[in-house]
């Protein structure tokens, strides 16, 4: 391996699967070639592909490329499948190795500058949605992508996360912007009802039917059709759905006539809906209609950095509305939004927000006004110290910044560097220095 590249590759060789984790924290490469056949099971696969899932979990930008035997598809495929970026089959032969490792460094090179680029868009334009961690600036992404396609949708997350405002997005961002936008919650309308919401009915179709009416599928003709909790959606109804879908006409209660619609639609659901499958409360066959494309809403506690800026737009937004405008998060306070689990997501915070903006008894609101927990502690799984060090670095100056409301010379006492040294830090980390990017 050493003498089969060029001078400017650096080559670190390791042994064994310790070894060349020792390896990876140490030197965090950019590209690995891995044998399968490590110690102590060299003539098998079994400590290769262990280790490879240590490395893609440790540092998953990583290209591995695994060599493998002369005969060896089967494994080649397994790690591809895994996550390696590409295989080289024994015997080893020079050119096609420095080939192979080439086309890996190009790769990570092309990945790198991609990430720094959509890094550089700061935040998102996705009306009412602030976000600052890579999860949800991700999701972003995908949302402005898929918007104008006309696939059905699949939103999934817990509670608060933002499902409908992504869903509105998703209609706002489409060519359907300026056609209606309906929304029906699944769980919240009784069974018996929800047919005739959904469907519409015909004059005389039931005892109260005086007249006929458009259900929602119907009034959204044109635009999107948002079907809210549809893990809640009765069986017999799913089956009227699944028609629906498939042949893209209604038929209201007590009617023979389809009528035409064309709806974009897209669901939401709080459950998880492979569960729901398994224990026969979900139709599979509906789930693969529902889901050409899926979004997994991350919870706010897996998004980095999110619960304070959306904290802050908060206090901005409703402090006005509630006429206190000025208040701001005391440290505490700023400690405490971070550690907190959030299990109610952005809807819980609202409220906890707004609740302090009414209660805080001076200019700063406190963890006691938030009803907020002390700080936990947190454990983290990173790569090496460095990361840590980032990780720790970053989160301090978000707190700094927040703290005071976003003023650099005060945030830069509070943490004890220069002013310029905190403009340095804040583009190394690409923290907006303003206050969050969009309104809430
Ligand atoms: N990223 C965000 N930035 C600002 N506000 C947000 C964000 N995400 C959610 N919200 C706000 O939080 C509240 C809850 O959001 P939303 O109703 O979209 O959540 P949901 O996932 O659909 O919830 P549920 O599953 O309970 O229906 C709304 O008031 C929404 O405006």
């Amino acid at each position: 391996m050493r003498w089969c590249f060029s001078d400017d590759i650096d080559v670190s060789v390791a042994s064994d699967r310790e070894a060349a984790l020792t390896a990876l924290r140490r030197l965090e490469p950019q590209v690995v070639t891995l044998d399968l056949g490590l110690p102590p099971d060299p003539g098998g696969a079994s400590e290769g592909f262990a280790l490879l899932e240590d490395i893609l979990r440790l540092a998953p930008m990583t290209k591995v490329i695994v060599v493998t035997g002369r005969e060896d598809k089967e494994n080649a495929v397994k790690a591809i499948g895994m996550g390696a970026s590409d295989f080289y089959q024994k015997p080893l032969d020079a050119d096609i190795l420095t080939f192979v490792v080439n086309r890996a460094f190009r790769l990570a090179e092309l990945e790198r500058e991609n990430r720094e680029l959509a890094g550089q868009g700061n935040g998102t334009s996705i009306k009412g949605i602030v976000a600052a961690s890579p999860e949800m600036l991700a999701i972003c992404r995908t949302v402005e992508k898929v918007a104008p396609a006309d696939v059905t949708t699949l939103i999934t997350g817990e509670t608060g996360t933002g499902k409908e405002l992504l869903a509105r997005a998703l209609h706002d961002l489409s060519h359907r912007a300026d056609k209606p936008f309906a929304a029906i919650n699944c769980a919240a309308i009784p069974e018996n009802l929800l047919e005739s919401e959904l469907f519409g009915f015909e004059k005389g179709s039931f005892t109260g039917a005086t007249q006929s009416k458009k259900g929602k599928i119907e009034s959204a003709n044109g635009g999107t059709l948002f079907l809210d909790e549809i893990g809640d959606m009765p069986m017999a109804l799913q089956a009227k759905l699944l028609r629906f879908l498939q042949e893209r006409v209604v038929d209201r209660v007590g009617s023979v006539k389809p009528i035409p619609v064309d709806v974009r639609v897209v669901c939401a659901t709080h459950r998880n809906v492979q569960d729901l499958i398994s224990q026969g409360e979900f139709r599979e066959d509906l789930y693969y209609r529902i889901s050409e494309i899926t979004l997994d809403v991350p919870a706010l506690r897996e998004r980095e950095g999110d619960a304070l800026v959306i904290a802050q737009s908060l206090l901005k937004t409703l402090g006005k509305q509630l006429d206190r405008p000025n208040l701001c998060f005391s440290e505490d306070a700023v400690q405490a939004i971070n550690a907190y689990g959030w299990p109610g997501n952005v809807r819980e915070m609202i409220n906890k927000v707004k609740r302090a903006i009414i209660m805080a008894d001076g200019k700063r609101i406190t963890a006691d006004d938030l009803v907020l927990p002390a700080d936990g502690c947190e454990a983290d799984y990173q790569l090496n110290l460095r990361q840590v060090r980032e990780a720790a670095e970053r989160k301090a100056i978000m707190q700094a910044l927040t703290t005071s409301n976003f003023n650099m010379a005060q945030a830069s006492r509070l943490l004890g560097v220069t002013r310029p040294t905190l403009y340095n830090l804040t583009d190394k980390y690409r923290i907006e220095t303003s206050t969050a990017t969009s309104g809430v």
